[in-house]
């Protein structure tokens, strides 16, 4: 095979391109990744660094190498002849500078140093053996700059030097350098298969252009243009983000029974005797509860209204004891079938000012005369037990009659529509339920008296029934509701209880560690 042939080629113009820069920056990769289309692993990237040139004499021995050396470049066919030296700074390069085309001068991207010298010595040594070839500075191992370095270092232990994140140099510093040189610059990455054809399209045209200076005879380089610009490269697309359910006992709930254990956005709380506290949610009892839906109502209704409860003077609140009507019931609202016991929460104290006479300065509002088993209500702030953020809460003082125990288990009733018929005290509970008006459960325990606890699945479906059906109009009407869904074209109110117990996402999104649990907005996107 003749190796000169490309020389004697009409129009075929052979390019002596000589590639330079510090050691170990990628000169050899490089060039074997165009004049060979070596692809490597990363691995062998890796891999520890031996200084190596490549072999000159590869375009006789080796008929691809000759052949991928063929180009065309703006309609000029090319022979591009790779020159591979040591980046050793004291070695002679006199040789491989001579007759060249062009200079390829690369640093690394991941070496401040490499970048350094390109000022200090190499732009100087090239001046100084050629110059009048063009040079193109080239910024190899660009993957470097999003790579895990952590990783990268950890696989080229224990000889390598670790590459810290501080070392990474951003594109700008090349172009800087090369702006300062009046040369173009380019990056690179074997590993990525990046910029290998921009920086040796270039080189070429880099080469053509000086050449057309002083071959001005040759037409066939009339079309040759400036070296361009690159391209941005575009970053490995980062991997989706890894949204963790925190794993804490908040997100193991999965029924309403776990939420009274595990109270998150508790928004009452009961004190019992012995201060024995229970925290609770409204829009479990309210739905499940004539009797809890009442109370809960007329606090709220009250604090919408804090004005009308000042300001009219000596009409009795009747208005706004009209609207805690039992959910139960189609009492009209005339007024005519008024509870009594509700009527002794709104007395006029004096002529003149209208307080309850059950509430008193620091908002407590007594129950004992409203119903049985219950002692009073104000609103205070608590620590959340489970969340331990501080939000504000109905503290409900129970009467001394009602036992933790039992008032517990009725409590898990009006969450759940179950009754463990092993639970021990059920007369005590049969009591509470009785104090409280929840007759299913009642039943529920003299159908388990009655050696008849079968029929008590029947009574859990018509709860649960029931119960669904008050939510729906909880929501519909945004009762007792603590949570507003900011959508695009409007909002939604909610129950953050509901949406806890229906869902694992929303139960750590209200959990504690998103901010979310803290705000009763949340906006969707
Ligand atoms: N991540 C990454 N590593 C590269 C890249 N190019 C080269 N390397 C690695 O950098 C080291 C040096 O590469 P070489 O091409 O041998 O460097 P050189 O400039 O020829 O070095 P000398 O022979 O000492 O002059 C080797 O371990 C390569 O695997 C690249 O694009 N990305």
């Amino acid at each position: 095979m003749d190796t000169d042939m490309d020389y004697e080629r009409p129009n075929v113009e052979t390019i002596k391109c000589v590639v330079v820069g510090d050691n170990a920056v990628g000169k050899t990769r490089l060039i074997c990744a165009r004049a060979c289309n070596t692809t490597l692993t990363q691995y062998q990237l890796l891999a520890t660094h031996v200084p190596t040139v490549w072999a000159i004499d590869q375009y006789r021995v080796c008929q691809e190498v000759l052949e991928r050396s063929r180009d065309v470049v703006d309609e000029v066919s090319v022979s591009l002849r790779l020159w591979d030296t040591f980046g050793d700074h004291h070695k002679d390069r006199r040789f491989a500078y001579g007759r060249s085309d062009v200079v390829v001068l690369c640093f690394s991207i991941a070496n401040p140093n490499s970048l350094n010298h390109v000022k200090t010595m190499w732009a100087q040594e090239i001046k100084h053996f050629c110059p009048r070839t063009p040079v193109i500075l080239v910024g190899c191992q660009l993957d470097l700059r999003y790579a895990d370095l952590e990783a990268v270092n950890r696989a080229r232990r224990p000889l390598a030097r670790p590459i810290k994140r501080g070392d990474i140099l951003p594109p700008e510093k090349g172009r800087e350098v090369a702006k300062e040189l009046g040369i173009p610059y380019y990056e690179t990455s074997v590993f990525d298969q990046f910029g290998i054809k921009d920086v040796f399209d270039n080189a070429i045209r880099a080469a053509l252009i000086s050449r057309r200076h002083l071959q001005f005879w040759k037409s066939h380089l009339k079309r040759v243009q400036r070296p361009l610009l690159q391209a941005p490269f575009l970053p490995p697309k980062s991997p989706p983000p890894v949204i963790k359910i925190p794993d804490s006992s908040e997100s193991t709930i999965n029924d309403a029974g776990d939420l009274l254990d595990n109270p998150l956005c508790a928004d009452v709380m009961f004190v019992l005797q012995d201060q024995k506290q229970i925290f609770a949610h409204k829009i479990y009892l309210a739905t499940s509860s004539s009797k809890f839906y009442d109370l809960f109502l007329m606090e709220h209704e009250e604090s919408q209204n804090p004005v009308e409860r000042f300001c009219k003077k000596d009409k009795p609140t009747k208005d706004l004891l009209l609207r805690t009507l039992s959910l139960d019931t189609d009492e009209d609202t005339d007024g005519a079938s008024l509870k009594p016991a509700n009527a002794c929460l709104r007395i006029s104290k004096s002529d003149d000012t209208l307080l309850t006479s059950d509430c008193d300065e620091e908002g407590f509002v007594a129950l004992s005369s409203w119903s049985k088993g219950f002692h009073s209500m104000h609103q205070e702030l608590m620590v959340n037990p489970v969340s331990n953020r501080t939000c504000s809460v109905t503290v409900v003082r129970m009467d001394s009659s009602v036992q933790y125990g039992p008032f517990k288990t009725v409590l898990r009733f009006l969450y759940t529509g179950q009754l463990d018929e092993n639970e021990k005290g059920l007369m005590r509970v049969a009591q509470i339920a009785e104090i409280l008006e929840v007759f299913d459960l009642r039943m529920m325990v003299e159908n388990i008296t009655n050696k008849e606890a079968f029929m008590n699945q029947e009574i859990t479906k018509a709860f649960h029934v029931r119960k669904a059906n008050r939510i729906k109009e909880c929501l519909s009407k945004s009762t007792f509701s603590d949570v507003t869904f900011k959508l695009d074209d409007g909002s939604i109110n909610a129950h953050k209880p509901l949406l806890i117990c229906s869902c694992e996402w929303m139960a750590a999104m209200f959990g504690g560690s998103f901010v979310e649990s803290a705000n009763n907005e949340v906006y969707t996107y």
